[in-house]
């Protein structure tokens, strides 16, 4: 982001994505000297098994972690002479988190927002969550099509990196990119943290028709239906429709409601399926729930969504769901 070598950048969250986020981070600044690059793990058996065995067995055992990352469990030595931190822990613990955060990161190191959902207590994005907790912190937004295990086989891969602030978008970019990892800006925060949120409870939704065996004419008309719903919300939220069309929209909602690589799609797929839903992270569960009660308070109909939530938190029935979700007045495409 600087001239010169690079300063530390903290990744805080060492799942499957802040592994792999750490991982391009360190990759991006070999040919400029390296970055030391900080991995945080919540717990110290973690980093320990992380610095001892140079791979996160748990989440990503396919990757050799570059020299230049450093696990750590204490969230100081992460945040320390930080460049950025990049928060990759799931939503609902971002509260958790930036709490612990606050005496210790100073104002002006930009907070970069890498998990995708909405805080189930409240129907905060975590944008929101961020600015109730660490306010006046520089924000960026970083979501789209991009799943942990492809970006670090190297597999080509592009995301959406949104902040209001255009050149520190642009310098977080550079920070991350190389030839395979291309983030591209935005400066619409909240439709990139509103299509990573809500997509995940559309791939939920294309699981459970899967699994169901209810045929890919269904699945697109979710797929089509699902973005209608999130640009309606995505508009009350006060973003941008053309963002959704972009790949933290459109993009990673075809990317996850195209199979069970999707942990949202394979928890769906279970439920289709009458099989018990699988213990992985599934973002959407909580996020249905949290975007139906943020609807109703903005007088928003997300019918799938809704659909989606009565099924997978609220035990409805699945037949009677889907017959009440395809009983619904016929309407304008439009509307
Ligand atoms: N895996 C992927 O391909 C991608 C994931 N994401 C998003 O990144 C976020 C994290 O997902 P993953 O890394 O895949 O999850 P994961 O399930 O692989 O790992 C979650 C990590 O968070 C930690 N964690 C759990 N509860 C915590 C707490 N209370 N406090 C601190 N840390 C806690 C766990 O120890 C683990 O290291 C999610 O919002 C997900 O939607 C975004 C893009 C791609
Ligand atoms: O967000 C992702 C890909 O862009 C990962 O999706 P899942 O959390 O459904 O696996």
């Amino acid at each position: 982001m600087s001239e010169g070598r690079p300063r530390p950048l903290g990744v805080l969250g060492a799942g499957a994505w802040g592994t792999a986020l750490a991982q391009q981070a360190a990759l991006s600044a070999e040919g400029r000297g390296g970055r030391p690059v900080r991995l945080w793990c919540r717990r110290p058996e973690q980093a320990e098994a992380l610095a001892r065995e140079g791979r996160n067995r748990r989440y990503l055992p396919e990757t050799k972690l570059a020299p230049t990352i450093e696990p750590t469990a204490e969230l100081a030595r992460a945040a320390e002479g930080a460049e950025a931190l990049l928060l990759a822990v799931p939503t609902q613990s971002l509260r958790g988190l930036a709490e612990r955060l606050e005496p210790l990161v100073p104002a002006r190191v930009p907070l970069v927002l890498c998990n995708k959902g909405l805080e189930l207590a409240t129907g905060r994005l975590p944008g929101e969550i961020l600015e109730e907790t660490l306010p006046g912190r520089p924000l960026l937004v970083l979501s789209g099509p991009s799943f942990a295990h492809e970006l670090a086989r190297g597999r080509p891969t592009a995301v959406t990196l949104a902040g209001r602030d255009p050149a520190r978008a642009a310098r977080l970019a550079e920070a991350l990119a190389t030839p395979a990892f291309r983030p591209y800006l935005s400066d619409d925060p909240v439709g990139a943290q509103l299509g990573g949120a809500l997509k995940n409870v559309i791939a939920l939704a294309c699981g459970i028709v899967e699994g169901l065996g209810l045929g890919e004419n269904a699945r697109a008309a979710l797929v089509t239906r699902g973005l209608a719903e999130i640009v309606r919300l995505g508009r009350a939220k006060g973003a941008r429709p053309e963002t959704f069309m972009g790949l933290s929209g459109l993009g990673d909602l075809t990317l996850s409601c195209a199979g069970p690589s999707s942990r949202n799609y394979a928890y769906g797929l279970a439920i289709g399926r009458g099989a018990p839903a699988p213990a992985a992270l599934a973002e959407g569960v909580a996020t249905a729930a949290a975007a139906v009660a943020l609807a109703g308070d903005l007088g928003v109909e997300l019918p799938i969504s809704a659909a989606v939530d009565a099924v997978v938190n609220r035990g409805a029935d699945l037949a009677t769901t889907i017959e009440a979700l395809l009983a619904r007045p016929l309407r304008s495409e439009g509307a």
